[in-house]
């Protein structure tokens, strides 16, 4: 495949079922494994309240946002402090900063549900969150039905899979790159997502680039338009057919503030290849792919 265009595609076309654009979706998903969407049910103000929500969160002095360090659960949930992810086993920690919060269910005995840290401020934090964590993932949903039929699987296929979804909402910081970075610091080092879909939502600021057969290649969005890739789980699934692209972020003389929605589904779904006769739990994948990553979950 040798696309190196990452297309536009229009959602509402999309989830109503548009040949043209089922089509280009499912090109992008097997070519390039990356597509932005617009005219979606998120629009542009939705978007800058959760952005802004999150920059008031960065922005409290680390004595705060330590309250909530993740490092002191066994679980991914809270703030993530600077070094504290290394998602690319040659490059040094990323020197991001994150927030995640995600689906509790505590009675599961699952770190992947583990209950989730809120800060006392900013005022209105957690609701902003929350209501766009549910948004996203209903949006997201749709999306990966619509994407289902265009490979030609059942759209119904997943609508069960992603009840008490492992679905992880991220706030990703990026100071200005450092002065003392070098050649193997990145804000996030090369990496492939490790769930379904990834629904991208960024303040406009360019950053994010995707190993493309002609090099690295630049993408972004504005607030109301998303990025969508997708992660190992739907390339397990698919069996190849949408592929999971590596990507990174630099960064630049510019801070920046994206929103990852990880649409990862229950924990028991099977995301070994439809079909396939072989099993692959979702929760095993997604666990052992925090534990090789996040510094605090690392074995040893
Ligand atoms: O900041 C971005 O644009 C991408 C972030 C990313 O790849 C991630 O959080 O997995
Ligand atoms: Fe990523």
């Amino acid at each position: 495949m040798t696309e190196t265009s990452i297309p536009a595609i229009d959602a509402a076309r999309l989830l109503a079922g548009d040949p043209a654009e089922t089509a280009r979706t499912r090109d992008a998903a097997g070519g390039i494994g990356f597509l932005t969407v617009h005219n979606t049910p998120l629009d542009r103000a939705r978007v800058e309240e959760l952005i802004a929500a999150y920059r008031g969160f960065f922005a409290l002095p680390e004595e705060e946002k330590a309250k909530v360090d993740m490092s002191r659960t066994e679980a991914s949930r809270g703030w993530g402090a600077p070094r504290s992810e290394q998602v690319d086993p040659e490059a040094n920690p990323d020197y991001k900063e994150v927030f995640d919060c995600g689906h509790e269910w505590p009675e599961s005995g699952l770190k992947v549900y583990a209950p989730n840290l809120w800060p006392d401020r900013p005022e209105g934090f957690r609701a902003v969150l929350e209501a766009y964590y549910r948004d996203a993932c209903a949006f997201s949903l749709d999306l990966l039905s619509a994407l289902a039929g265009a490979i030609g699987e059942d759209r119904a296929y997943f609508r069960d899979k992603f009840d008490r979804p492992m679905a992880l909402l991220r706030g990703n910081y990026y100071p200005e790159r450092p002065d003392w970075a070098g050649a193997r610091d990145f804000g996030i080092g090369a990496h492939t997502d490790y769930g379904c879909l990834t629904l991208l939502a960024t303040d406009g600021v360019a950053g994010l680039e995707v190993n493309s057969p002609s090099g690295w290649l630049p993408v972004s969005a504005e607030p109301g338009t998303f990025i969508i890739n997708f992660g190992e789980m739907l390339e397990f699934w698919s069996d190849g057919r949408i592929r999971a692209t590596e990507h990174r972020v630099i960064g630049s003389r510019e801070e920046r503030i994206s929103v990852p929605l990880f649409f990862n589904p229950r924990h028991d779904a099977n995301v070994a290849p439809v079909g396939s006769g072989r099993t692959i739990r979702a929760a095993d994948h997604l666990q052992k792919r925090y534990d090789e990553t996040y510094l605090h979950l690392k074995a040893g």
